[in-house]
C-alpha cells in the first residue's frame, strides 16, 4: 500500500485581488519523494504555493499536513506544523551573516548540521554576510532556511531562476537528497526536464485547473506533449500557425515545427 501523502489538497482554489486563479485543485505530495507541478507562465503555480504556505488564501477545499487541515493557520502556524517554503526569487538577509540567516529561520531543535552537510560551502562561508556570496550559495542559504526546522514537506518555487546550469544542477541533486532523507518536496522549476528527472509524480496546471496529473517518467522528453498539456493545442499546429503569420521569421530561422531544446522555460 502508498504511503499516506504528507500533504493532501483536495478542491482548493486560491484568489488573488479576489480574482479565481487557482481552481479545484486536488494533489498529493507523497513522503520521501518530489512531486512537480508543471504549466506555463501564469498558469497559477506560485498561487498554489502561496495557497498551500498561507501568503494567499485558500477560498475553497482542503488542505492537510499529514492528516491534519491546515488551511486556515496563518502562515507561521503552517511553518510550525512542518511545513518549509522556499519562495521564488527570495534572497538571503544580506547584512546578516550565513549563520545569523539559518538561527533566525530556525525554530525548536532544528539543526544547522543537516544544512551544513548538505552545503559544506555554507558552513565554510558561516561568519560572510549572505551579501557577499554569490548566487548560487545565496539560493543554498535560502534552501538551508526552509531546512533548519526539520519540515515534513517543503515546498520550492523555482529557484534556479538566474543561476548557471552547473549551479542548477547541484541544486536539483540536493532537491534529490531531501527526498531520499525522506522529506515530501513539491517542487516548482522552470526547466521541466531537470524536475521530471528528479520527480516522481507531476502535476501540470493550465489556467489555475489540473490538466494532468501522472509519473513523470511519462513526460520525460515529450515535448509535443508538454506543449499540448501546457497550451492546450499540439506543438507542430503551432509552429504552422506562427509560419503562416510570419512566413519571413521562420523562413529565416530554417524551422518549422522543431521543439525548444530540453529545458527551455516552455516545454
Ligand atoms: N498579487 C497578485 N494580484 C493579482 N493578480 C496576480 C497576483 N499574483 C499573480 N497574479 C495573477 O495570477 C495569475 C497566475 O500567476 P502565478 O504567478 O501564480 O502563475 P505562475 O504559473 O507561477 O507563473 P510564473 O511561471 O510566471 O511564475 C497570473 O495571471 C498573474 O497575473
Amino acid at each position: 500500500m502508498a504511503a499516506a501523502p504528507a500533504l493532501a489538497l483536495a478542491g482548493v482554489g486560491v484568489d488573488r485581488a479576489d480574482v479565481p486563479v487557482v481552481r479545484d485543485v486536488t494533489l498529493d505530495v507523497a513522503p520521501g519523494a518530489v512531486t512537480v507541478v508543471l504549466g506555463a507562465n501564469g498558469a497559477g503555480k506560485t498561487t498554489l504555493m502561496d495557497g498551500i504556505a498561507g501568503l494567499a488564501r485558500p477560498t475553497t477545499g482542503s488542505i492537510r499536513l499529514d492528516g491534519a487541515p491546515i488551511e486556515r493557520l496563518p502562515p507561521f502556524k503552517r511553518a510550525r506544523a512542518g511545513l518549509g517554503y522556499v519562495e521564488q526569487a527570495r534572497t538571503a538577509f544580506r547584512t546578516l551573516t550565513v549563520e545569523q540567516n539559518l538561527l533566525v529561520a530556525r525554530s525548536g531543535s532544528g539543526d544547522l548540521g543537516t544544512v551544513y552537510r548538505l552545503f559544506p560551502e555554507l558552513e565554510r562561508r558561516r561568519h560572510l554576510h549572505a551579501g557577499h556570496l554569490s548566487g548560487g550559495e545565496q539560493q543554498m542559504a535560502v534552501l538551508g532556511r526552509a531546512l533548519v526546522s526539520d519540515p515534513k514537506v517543503v515546498l520550492i518555487d523555482e529557484m534556479s531562476l538566474g543561476l548557471a546550469p552547473k549551479v542548477v544542477h547541484r541544486l536539483m541533486g540536493t532537491v534529490a537528497e531531501l527526498a531520499a532523507m525522506g522529506i515530501a518536496v513539491l517542487l516548482i522549476e522552470q526547466f521541466a526536464n531537470l524536475a521530471l528527472e528528479i520527480g516522481s509524480r507531476a502535476y501540470v496546471l493550465r489556467k489555475g485547473r489540473v490538466v494532468h496529473s501522472g509519473p513523470c517518467a511519462e513526460l520525460r522528453g515529450a515535448e509535443d506533449r508538454l506543449h499540448e498539456l501546457y497550451f492546450g493545442g499540439r506543438l507542430a499546429d503551432a509552429a504552422a500557425r506562427l509560419a503562416r503569420e510570419a512566413p519571413g521569421r521562420e523562413a529565416s530561422r530554417g524551422a518549422s515545427a522543431e521543439p525548444p531544446e530540453a529545458g527551455s522555460r516552455t516545454p
